[in-house]
């Protein structure tokens, strides 16, 4: 089975010593939804932005599409990065410039540094951009400016950023956490519909396990930086679901005593 993303005995240490992961395995597929669910500090976002390197691994490899990011060249890494597509919890967009260029944004890793800079795309591009805009029901709101829009709408925004930038993985970081529930379920939907329609895959940190189970082909549990739980959403059992979220005191208990066990019997029935 080839996968398009894997990651081997990823390892982060941060300079003041914080161990936010503690060797991690995971493997996604072309067009997999994977959400990654776990307490506050499991290391969550530590994980996607290793993936991409906007955090540098202490120890482990990282293959997206056949490469071992770590030992990528300037220009394989520059390739790379434009097909891994982000989401953020509180957008990132560039709030006073209008919809549709910070749509056309996501097209910067594929035209040269001059004309990145002077802002100039190409009539493909802006067609592309606009397609994109209508593809997430914003079209009226192209010439908008960000600030504008609504939560929803601007993460709306935000997809048709990742979209834009034609990637074969979107990293999702909470990217519902700062919406309401029904318009963060609207947003899970967009996702997920584009991840089945082109075949995208997404890797989606979520705080909400019942969206992990609604939308999730397969569900990572991490917990102090150890990956607990790897599987299906029928696997994941009420027991588990609080042993991934019990309380600080309890969790040291059963870390201490069953972390390598329960890891084999919680990631048993994975089937590919
Ligand atoms: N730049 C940093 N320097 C030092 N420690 C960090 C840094 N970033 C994160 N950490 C620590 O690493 C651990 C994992 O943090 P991370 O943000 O990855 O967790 P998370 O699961 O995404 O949490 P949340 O759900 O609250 O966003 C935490 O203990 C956090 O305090």
């Amino acid at each position: 089975m080839d996968f398009l993303l894997e990651v081997r005995r990823l390892k982060k240490v941060y300079k003041d010593g914080t161990e936010a992961l503690k060797g991690i395995d995971l493997s996604v597929k072309k067009g997999e939804f994977v959400a990654i669910i776990g307490p506050s500090g499991a290391g969550k976002s530590t994980l996607l932005r290793c993936i991409n390197l906007l955090v540098k691994p202490t120890e482990g490899e990282v293959y997206f599409n056949g490469y071992n990011i770590l030992k990528a060249s300037k220009k394989e890494l520059r390739n790379i990065r434009r097909e891994i597509g982000m989401i953020f919890q509180n957008f990132n967009l560039i709030p006073r410039t209008t919809v549709i260029d910070n749509v056309l944004n996501g097209r910067l890793g594929y035209v040269g540094t001059l004309r990145s800079c002077c802002g100039l795309f190409s009539k493909k591009d802006k067609e592309f951009a606009f397609e994109l805009l209508e593809r997430v029901g914003l079209s009226d709101k192209a010439l908008k400016k960000v600030e504008e829009l609504s939560g929803g709408q601007q993460q709306r925004v935000a997809i048709a950023r990742a979209l834009a930038q034609t990637p074969k993985l979107i990293l999702a970081d909470e990217p519902v956490a700062s919406l309401d529930p029904v318009t963060a379920d609207n947003i899970m939907e967009y996702m997920f519909d584009i991840c089945k329609k082109d075949n995208i895959a997404f890797v989606v940190n979520l705080h909400q396990v019942e969206f992990a189970k609604k939308y999730a082909d397969r569900i990572i549990g991490i917990k102090k930086g150890i990956k607990i739980f790897d599987n299906v959403q029928y696997f994941l059992s009420e027991d588990i679901i609080n042993n991934i979220y019990e309380n600080e005191e309890k969790s040291k208990i059963s870390i201490s005593n069953t972390t390598q066990m329960d890891m084999k019997v919680f990631t048993s029935e994975i089937t590919y």
